[in-house]
């Protein structure tokens, strides 16, 4: 087992501040290089002269790469520390955007994004991981919500400046440079980060398969972990799955508006999420006895806003949209819950593995919805008949959720009683498993 690294008391240092921020901008860049093909689909289909179909495969083969390599991800963050594997990152990530800028074949185009898809996957759970080391506990899910409010000035950059440059210096100086601007980061990242306050984290003996299963099942049996787990997967989906793939199409076809009004609605998400980010990253820092609460009150009014969205007759008004849109974009923010329960549950040399357990839900949760929306829409023609999908999975989430949280405080109760100190003080409810079928304890 690694040598155990102490956890930060107090106040974060400056330099750690600077340190994070470093690594904030390599999520920044992973989050522009995910989106830019928003905006890049038309011209990518003509330069690769393939149709609608062919580019959602561009989506699909991305989030999938992205979600496979999770665990790994967690491994090898826990292994070599996140400063290395931030470094690996920003390197797969300008290959990928300085291959999609000289490609002109689909074969090519599609190898680009699936290594852009692997850069992508080493960023964020390294990020967690940096903060889970340099700060104190009641900062991890504030830091946490500020990085991913600085991913979406990333994404926000993927659209109208992405835009513009496609349209002016165009396709190959455009993908280009931003390859090269991405590769050539990786020389800032390796000489500031640090992996934890006292350095580089303490150099781990080399394990074998074996020991790194291990670590995953020793992760995944946490219940804090499977709650992460499962709440990642319930809350981040619907509105990845609109965003990323289906959101444009269910408004351009389905309702009938126009794609630049359609475009304009689905900013609602981003700015929702870069506000609702912090808000509850400050709320469950102080009040860390909120985290489930609000889980439980997004999904109650996610399940009101898809009855909404799925049951209204005829066309859906923009000011019933935007509303909806608004507070499904809490989802992502309501998603960071998750990553707190893994970092309070696991000691600080599994954090990085507990996290892309966790980081593997929502991604899944994306996936396998994104294909189902696409065979539904196939067979029915039909937009409301496609998006029952979403309910689907959201029902079955729920469901999960629901089972681990009370597993998950029974072994909280356990510890309690053991006299151990555990991440939140519980108080028993009816609807608590009895004392006479307690499980295992968290961490
Ligand atoms: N929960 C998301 C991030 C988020 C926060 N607000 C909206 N989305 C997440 O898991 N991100 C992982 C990543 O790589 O971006």
């Amino acid at each position: 087992m690694p040598p155990q690294q102490a956890p930060v008391i107090g106040k974060a240092s400056r330099r750690s501040w600077l340190i994070w921020f470093t690594a904030a901008l390599v999520y920044l860049l992973s989050v522009f290089h995910r989106t830019s093909f928003g905006v890049a689909g038309l011209e990518a289909a003509d330069r690769f002269g393939v149709g609608a179909a062919a580019l959602g495969t561009f989506t699909v083969l991305q989030v999938g790469v992205y979600a496979a390599m999770q665990i790994p991800t967690g491994v090898l963050v826990d292994r070599h520390g996140p400063r290395k594997v931030l470094v690996a990152a920003l390197l797969f990530l300008g290959l990928g955007q300085i291959l999609l800028a000289v490609a002109h074949s689909y074969g090519l185009g599609l190898l680009a994004r699936g290594v852009l898809g692997f850069g992508d996957a080493l960023t964020f759970v390294s990020v967690l991981r940096l903060i889970a080391a340099h700060f104190p506990g009641r900062q991890y899910a504030v830091v946490t919500s500020f990085t991913t409010a600085i991913g979406f000035v990333g994404n926000l950059a993927a659209t109208v400046p992405l835009t513009l440059l496609l349209a002016g210096p165009g396709w190959l100086p455009t993908f280009l440079v931003a390859g090269l601007v991405t590769t050539l980061y990786a020389t800032v990242v390796a000489a500031r980060v640090r992996d934890t306050p006292q350095g580089h984290a303490a150099k781990t003996a080399r394990v074998d398969r074996r020991e790194l299963l291990r670590q995953v099942r020793t992760a995944w049996r946490v219940p804090g972990t499977r709650l992460g787990f499962w709440v990642h997967f319930t809350t981040m989906f619907a509105p990845n799955v609109l965003t990323l793939l289906w959101g444009v199409p269910f408004l351009v076809q389905g309702q009938g508006l126009a794609p630049a009004t359609a475009s304009a609605l689905l900013t609602v998400f981003v700015f929702g999420s870069m506000l609702g980010g912090p808000l509850t990253g400050a709320l469950i820092g102080a009040r860390p006895g909120l985290r489930m609460p609000l889980v439980v009150g997004y999904l109650a009014g996610a399940a009101l806003v898809w009855a909404l969205l799925l049951g209204w007759p005829g066309t859906i008004p923009v000011a019933v949209l935007v509303p909806c849109f608004a507070f499904l974009s809490l989802g992502g923010p309501a998603s960071m819950i998750a990553f707190a329960l893994a970092r309070d549950y696991n000691p600080l040399h599994r954090v990085g593995t507990a996290t892309g357990v966790v980081n593997v839900g929502g991604f899944v949760a994306t996936t396998i919805t994104a294909l189902a929306v696409g065979v539904l829409l196939q067979l029915s023609g039909n937009f409301r008949v496609a998006l029952l999908a979403v309910v689907v999975v959201l029902a079955l989430g729920t469901f999960r959720t629901l089972v681990w949280w009370r597993r998950a405080r029974a072994a909280l109760f356990a510890a309690q009683a053991r006299g151990e100190q555990v991440p939140v003080q519980v108080r028993r409810r009816l609807w608590d498993v009895q004392e006479d079928r307690q499980v295992p304890a968290a961490a």
